[in-house]
C-alpha cells in the first residue's frame, strides 16, 4: 500500500511529467525548451554580426568612392569610407573616426541611405549614411584611390557585392533631384 509521502511524490511526478513541454493538454501549450547549446556553437561576441558603417559623403550630387586597396579578396573593389564599429562607439562616431583615419577629413553625418544590408561575406551589418565634408580635403591614406561619381557614373566602378542595394538607393535620389522641371 502507498504511503501518503509516496503516494504524493507519484503524484508530483505525474504533474511534473504532464507540465513538460510537449506532453499532457498543459505541456502541449508550453513553448518547448531550447536546445542547449554545446559552447562551440553557442553565441560567442565572434558569432554576432558586427556592424560596419560606410559613409556616403555628398558634394552637390556626387558621391565619393573609394576603392579598397586590401586585403587582396577585395582589392580593387570599391566602398563607401568607413569600417567596424568600435565597443562603446556610435555609428555617427565610427563613422567620424573612419573618416578621419583613412581620408583625412570631418564629416557630419546625416540620414540612413537604406535599411540593414549584408556584407558580401555575410559576416558583418552594413549601415549607409549621407555625410557632408566639414573640414580637409579627402586623400587616400588608405585607399588605392577616390573618385567623385555623380549619379550616372555610379556605375563606373565594380562595388563590393554588399553595397549594391546603397548604390541604387543613391543613385535613384540622387538623379530624382536632377529630373525636376526644365525651363
Ligand atoms: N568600410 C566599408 N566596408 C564595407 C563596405 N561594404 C562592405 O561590404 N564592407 C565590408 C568589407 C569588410 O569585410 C567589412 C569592413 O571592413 P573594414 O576593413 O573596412 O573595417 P575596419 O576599417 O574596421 O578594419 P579592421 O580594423 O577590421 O581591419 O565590411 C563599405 O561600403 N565600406
Amino acid at each position: 500500500m502507498l504511503t501518503g509521502h509516496h503516494a504524493s511524490s507519484s503524484f508530483a511526478r505525474k504533474i511534473t511529467k504532464r507540465l513538460q513541454p510537449g506532453n499532457g493538454p498543459i505541456g502541449r501549450l508550453l513553448p518547448h525548451r531550447p536546445r542547449l547549446l554545446p559552447v562551440s556553437e553557442a553565441s560567442t561576441p565572434g558569432s554576432v554580426p558586427r556592424i560596419v558603417v560606410g559613409a556616403a559623403i555628398r558634394d552637390g550630387r556626387a558621391i565619393l568612392a573609394a576603392a579598397r586597396a586590401y586585403p587582396p579578396a577585395l582589392a580593387g573593389l570599391w566602398e563607401f569610407p568607413g569600417g567596424k564599429l568600435e565597443p562603446g562607439e556610435t555609428e555617427a562616431e565610427a563613422l567620424r573616426r573612419e573618416c578621419r583615419e583613412e581620408l583625412g577629413v570631418d564629416i557630419t553625418v546625416g540620414e540612413r541611405v537604406t535599411g540593414d544590408l549584408s556584407t558580401g561575406d555575410g559576416r558583418h551589418l552594413l549601415r549607409v549614411y549621407y555625410a557632408a565634408l566639414a573640414g580637409g580635403e579627402p586623400h587616400a591614406k588608405e585607399h588605392a584611390e577616390l573618385r567623385w561619381l555623380r549619379p550616372e557614373e555610379l556605375d563606373s566602378v565594380p562595388w563590393l557585392p554588399g553595397n549594391r542595394p546603397a548604390v541604387d538607393a543613391i543613385r535613384e535620389a540622387l538623379g530624382a533631384e536632377d529630373s525636376g522641371p526644365r525651363p
